[in-house]
């Protein structure tokens, strides 16, 4: 059984790490800078107990695998680059292998299962960061994070098992889940605030912010008859024990995934995010102007090239009138 870790970046990089603790046979897939610092020097995860260099195969794209029918292939891109990652996946002859989505938001079990039959979602609770080419960190302790795994739309199944067996053990503590889509809503929710991150810095004041984009989204998904689980910090009794945040000697970060990707330049997750907010409001007759503001504020930022932060919390509460 090999793991394809499909897009190492901040979580695929933490993964690989993991996995390849485990012993297990990883297989990654990766672009530009990253594939070629893996192949040069390898993978170096860094976390507040943790400090490795990883060496394991990576390829650039699908069809440089011969897929065995026992493979699991894990997708730890972005949203927006999720159909075409499956399009190569397919074109590289995958069929019925299980396809786990460790991705934030829940638009990509949807897109993924139009094209393969054997979906399957994981909840990743596990701040990352991509710092550099061959780089990545995870800051918190004593474990990199925690996933919810199972089967799209529901229930869990042999393959789920498989994964979580493949963790256990390792740097990232998995929990098998009967619905886990229920758990990716509640993180849906948390991730309300990667935009106000990326765009008003992660030490700005928009709490008020945040606050009104969540009673927006909690009023669109009860509009929508959608069930959901609070894995927030607060009240996941899980996350004290596994995973506090630490420090890291030397390294700090621009905030969340979202930050992130402003901070190196291309493309945001923003219309998954709060834009997935928009949408079943928009479906179900619930108006949602924060997270609308919130998302055209980022798409902004993106097309212009701005640095996370720059953007002021108080022009966007004027506009809104808040
Ligand atoms: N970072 C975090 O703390 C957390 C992130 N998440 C979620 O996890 C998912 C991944 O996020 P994250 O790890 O931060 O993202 P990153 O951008 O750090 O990593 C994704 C990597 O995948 C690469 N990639 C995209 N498409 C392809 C492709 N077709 N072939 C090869 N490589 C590809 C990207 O390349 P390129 O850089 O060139 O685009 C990038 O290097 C997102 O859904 C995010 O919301 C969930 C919890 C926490
Ligand atoms: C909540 C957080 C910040 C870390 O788990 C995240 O999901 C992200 O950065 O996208």
């Amino acid at each position: 059984m090999r793991v394809i870790v499909y897009g190492v970046g901040a979580i695929g990089g933490a993964v690989a790490a993991a996995l390849c603790d485990n012993g297990q046979e990883v297989i990654g897939i990766a672009r530009g800078r990253m594939l070629w610092a893996i192949k040069a020097n390898g993978l170096h995860m860094q976390s507040p107990v943790y400090d490795k260099v990883h060496k394991f195969e990576c390829v650039s794209k699908p069809a440089e695998i011969e897929f065995q029918s026992d493979d699991m292939i894990l997708m730890c891109m972005k949203t927006q680059d999720t159909q075409a990652a499956l399009e190569d996946l397919r074109a590289a002859g995958v069929t019925t292998q299980p396809i786990f989505c460790l991705q934030n938001g829940v638009a990509n079990e949807r897109i993924a299962l139009r094209i393969f039959p054997n979906v399957h979602g994981v909840t990743v609770m596990l701040p990352g960061n991509y710092l550099d080419p061959g780089e990545v960190a995870a800051f918190c302790e004593p474990k990199f994070g925690m996933f919810d795994i199972g089967r799209y739309p529901k229930g869990q199944d042999a393959d789920d098992a498989r994964l979580a067996r493949a963790f256990e053990g390792s740097m990232i503590v998995p929990f098998l889940h009967d619905d886990v889509m229920q758990s990716k809503y509640g993180k849906l929710l948390m991730n309300l605030q990667n935009g106000l991150t990326a765009a008003f810095g992660k030490d700005a004041e928009f709490e008020d912010l945040y606050e009104a984009a969540k009673a927006e989204a909690l009023a669109a998904i009860e509009a929508a008859g959608i069930t959901w689980q609070d894995v927030s910090g607060k009240s996941d009794p899980r996350r004290s024990e596994i995973m506090r945040m630490g420090k890291i000697e030397g390294l700090k970060t621009v905030g969340g995934s979202t930050a992130q990707s402003l901070a190196r330049g291309g493309t945001v997750e923003i219309d998954y995010l709060s834009g997935e907010i928009s949408l079943t409001g928009r479906l179900h007759g619930v108006p949602t102007p924060v997270n609308d503001a919130v998302s055209a504020l980022v798409a902004a930022m993106a097309r212009d090239g701005r640095a996370p932060g720059s953007a002021d919390p108080e022009g966007m509460r004027r506009a809104l009138k808040l």
